[in-house]
Formats: C-alpha cells, structure tokens, sequence
C-alpha cells in the first residue's frame, strides 16, 4: 500500500470524523481519514434491506435548534419528513395498558401534577447549566455528587410518576439513571436546548427522519473524497515527534502534522499514545462508560395500527422488552414499521436470549398493544452498538458522579498535534449526529486556524 502523504489524519468516518474531513476539503488541506470499519457512518447505519426498504440501526431523528444538521439537508438536496405522530399513544405500566393523547401519559391526578412539577424543575435547573462549563453552576458540586436516579427518587411522590420519569429518561440518555449525575443530565438537557426538545416528537428532536436513511447524508458529505478513507484501518498506537506523529494500524504507519480522532471514548482509551495523554484525559477516560441501547424492528406489509387511530408510540415498563416504540415506516408509508428501544439492564437481558425469543417478545408485546395483525410481521431485526467492536456502546459516552468536577473539559482539549472530536466532545446537541457534526468542523476549524498563523 502507498502511504499518502498529508497534513492531517483524521481517525473515525463517524459524522464527526466526515465534518472534519469536508470542512478541511473545502479549505484546500490534505487530510485522510483512518476507519476500523468497512463503512463510514459509525453509530450511524442504515441497513437497506431491499431497494424500497431500509431501516435505520443508529441515528435516524433530526429537530429544530439542530441546524447543521437541516442545512447539510439543503446543501445536498436530501429530503426529510415528518416522524409519524397521529392518533393514541399507549402507556403500559404495571400490566395495565391505557391510551392517551400528547405527550404526557394518562395518570392520576397525583402523579401528573407531580410528574408536572418535577419536569417543570429540571428544566429549570437545566436552564441555569452553560454547556461550556457545566461545572462552573454554583451548585455543581451538589449536583455532581448525585446520580440522576437519586434525583428521580427524591422528587417523585407517587410510584406512577417515578416510572413514567424514569422511562422517558432512560430513552434520553441510554442507561440506568444510576450510571450519570444529575449534572451530566442538566448538561446533556440544555445542550439538546430543553427537556421538552428532547422529548418531543413536533417541535423536539424526534421530529425528522430522513428520506433514504440517516446514512445517505454521510454517503453525499464524502462524495467529494471518498477515495481519501482507508477502510478497515484500527489504529492501535500514535506517536508524537517533533515534528510530525506517526499514526500505527496492526499493518501500515501513517504521518501527519496533526491528528482529528473522533473514536468514542473506550476505544480512544485503548490506543496506545507516546508520549501519554494528559492526566486528566487519562483518568477521564478510565471513568467513562458508554450508554446500551438495542433497537428492535417489527416490519409489517402495512402501518395497520394507523387505520385504528394509533400512533405507534408506547411507554412500558415491562422489564423483559422494550422502554419505548415509536412509528418507524417509510415516507410513503408502504411497510409498516415498529421499532422498539430496549435499554440499559433490560438491553443486556434481552439481548442475552436468542434472536427467536426476541422476536416472539416483541410480537407479544405488539398484540397486547395492537391487536391480532401484529402477529404477522414480514420480518424482525434488531441490532445493539454495545456489541460492535468498534462502538461499545450507544448512544454515547455517560459522565459518572465527580466526572464534570474532576475533569471539567479534559475531553476535548487539545494536546499537543492531537485534536479531540466526536459527539462527546461537543458542547451543543452533545451526543447527537448534529454534535458530532459540531465537534468535528470545530476540531477542523482549531487546524485551519493554526496553520493560518503559521503561514504568518
Ligand atoms: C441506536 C442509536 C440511536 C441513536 N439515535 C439518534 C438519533 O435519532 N438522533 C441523533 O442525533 N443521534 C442519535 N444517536 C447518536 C448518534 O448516532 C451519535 O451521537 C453520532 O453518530 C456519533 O458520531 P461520531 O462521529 O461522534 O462517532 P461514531 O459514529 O462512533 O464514529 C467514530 C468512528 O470511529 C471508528 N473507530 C473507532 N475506533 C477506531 C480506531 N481505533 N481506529 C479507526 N477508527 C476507529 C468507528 O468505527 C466509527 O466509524 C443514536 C445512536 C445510536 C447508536
């Protein structure tokens, strides 16, 4: 293989690793971009599962404030649509299944008041976060020595409302509640603009799916230099010289001046640098675990639910299936799709059984919401990041108690030639494909600056 010659490298064909690569394109810098993979997209991936047919097995729902995003969209003439939201939503809890309309759940009057107040309060509290320096919030150090779930606990007088909470936070964040601080979740909340944005289908950031998959927007970002990523590439170790680093797969050594890595953090932790990271990033890293999700699809020759006045959407807290569901058809509503998200504890339960048995818990749980038609799908697929290799886990990394006090912006700082993006490193939409987006045209942005000033 001929080792091509260039500026930067950028590790990770993520949409963070893509960012970075466009904006140094557009900006007449050599770069090439190092992927483990055999496709681009990481924690996005559109599985096309025949011409008409596809289903989206990472990331796959844009909304407003997430404006990268919609002018990436307009700059390559990708369509979006709107995520279907018409009709009865469903809520199981406890075994017993009731319909409501809007967002929040059919309750006793108790439990909505103070599922209510207690919403109204983080929100509140989030407002107060600068997503810059979530640490520097006068109460931060309380906030930070508390999980989310003690939150909950504490501020939830009824079990109903501490259930619904909980599931709704659990399909934010990707984890058991006891994994992140509370200030990791007023972070995360107002660097996604608000709880309610981050609920809500209309007017939140469940409100757009793209036409053709989340994935046919990295395929048009990388058109122009597609032939600049080398597939199929881990880098396990990087050295820093004087002048130029020296980037080292199991095969090749690659050179550059600088270095973009966009790998989530485990697999950042894995690679052996010389000299070492920075203390700090160091031991960020050996506390920073990622998320579990599992997405679960039951496709269907039709949305059948829809002509019974459905939505789709369902809040359980069944323990052996799925948080969530929402519609997840196509466009043009030719198949019906369900997707079902499965997270945390429950994740790791229900994918710890055979393919067949999550089928038939899944058709099981759909009959009890929809009826009889559920029992004939065309097809089942699911499919967790936790056990990609090149992933670890979804949607992305989780900041533990003491992680934004002890280690503030360590992740993102740069450290020497070695830039840091990906979602993890973004301050805005952190966690989402629009933060990675964001994350990785800053890192891009922090390397054409500086090469300005060295031409000075
Ligand atoms: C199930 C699921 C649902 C989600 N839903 C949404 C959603 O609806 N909307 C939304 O905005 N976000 C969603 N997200 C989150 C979103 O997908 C991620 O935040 C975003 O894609 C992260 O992009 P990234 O480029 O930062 O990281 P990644 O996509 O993880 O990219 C990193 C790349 O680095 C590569 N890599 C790793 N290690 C190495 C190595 N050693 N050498 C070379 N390459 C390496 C990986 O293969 C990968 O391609 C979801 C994620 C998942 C998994």
């Amino acid at each position: 293989m001929k080792i091509p010659d260039t500026e930067v490298i950028i590790i990770g064909a993520g949409f963070s690793g893509i960012a970075a690569a466009k904006k140094l394109h557009e900006a007449g810098i050599s770069f090439i971009i190092l992927e483990a993979r055999d496709r681009i997209g990481g924690r996005v991936y559109t599985n096309y599962l025949k011409e008409d047919l596809y289903v989206d097995l990472g990331g796959q729902w844009i909304g407003p404030t997430q404006d990268r995003m919609y002018e990436l969209c307009k700059e390559y003439g990708i369509s979006y649509f709107e995520t279907y939201d018409e009709g009865k939503n469903v809520l199981n809890l406890r075994g017993k299944i009731r319909t409501y309309k809007g967002i929040i759940p059919k309750m006793d009057p108790i439990s909505l008041i103070n599922l209510d107040i207690l919403m109204r309060k983080l929100e509140r509290m989030a407002r107060q976060i600068n997503v810059h320096s979530p640490w520097s919030h006068p109460k931060a150090p309380k906030w930070d020595q508390m999980t989310l779930e003690t939150f909950l606990r504490k501020n939830s007088k009824t079990k109903s409302c501490y259930e619904v909470i909980k599931i709704g936070c659990e399909t934010i964040f990707a984890c058991e509640l006891n994994e992140i601080s509370l200030l990791h979740a007023l972070f995360y909340i107002r660097s996604g603009t608000s709880l309610d944005c981050l609920i809500n289908i209309k007017d939140g950031a469940q409100q757009h799916r793209i036409v053709g998959g989340m994935q046919s927007i990295a395929e048009a970002m990388v058109a122009p230099f597609h032939e600049k990523i080398i597939f199929n590439c881990p880098i396990e170790k990087i050295i820093q010289g004087a002048d130029q680093l020296e980037v080292i797969s199991s095969e090749n050594s690659f050179f550059a001046k600088r270095v973009i890595l966009t790998v989530p953090p485990p697999l950042l932790k894995n690679i052996d640098f010389e000299p070492g990271l920075s203390t700090e990033k160091s031991q960020l890293l050996e506390n920073y675990p990622m998320g579990r999700v599992g997405k679960c699809f039951m496709i269907y020759d039709t949305p059948f639910w829809r002509e019974d006045n459905y939505s789709g959407q369902v809040v359980s807290d069944d323990p052996l299936t799925h948080q969530t569901l929402f519609d997840c058809s196509p466009v043009d509503g030719k198949y019906g799709i369900l997707m079902g998200f499965t997270i945390g504890n429950r994740a790791d339960e229900y994918f710890g059984r055979s393919e067949e048995d999550r089928k038939k818990r899944m058709i099981s749980q759909l009959v009890q919401y929809f009826g009889e038609r559920a029992k004939n799908p065309i097809q089942y697929i699911d499919f967790t990041m936790s056990d990609e290799t090149w992933s670890q886990g979804c949607y992305a990394g989780l900041m533990p108690i003491g992680a934004w006090s002890n280690w503030r912006d360590a992740y993102r700082k740069p450290e020497g030639n070695l830039h840091f993006a990906g979602t993890e490193a973004a301050t805005v939409w952190h966690g989402y494909i629009e933060g990675a987006v964001r994350a990785g045209e800053a890192a891009a942005s922090e390397i054409i600056e500086l090469k300005k000033k060295e031409k000075i």
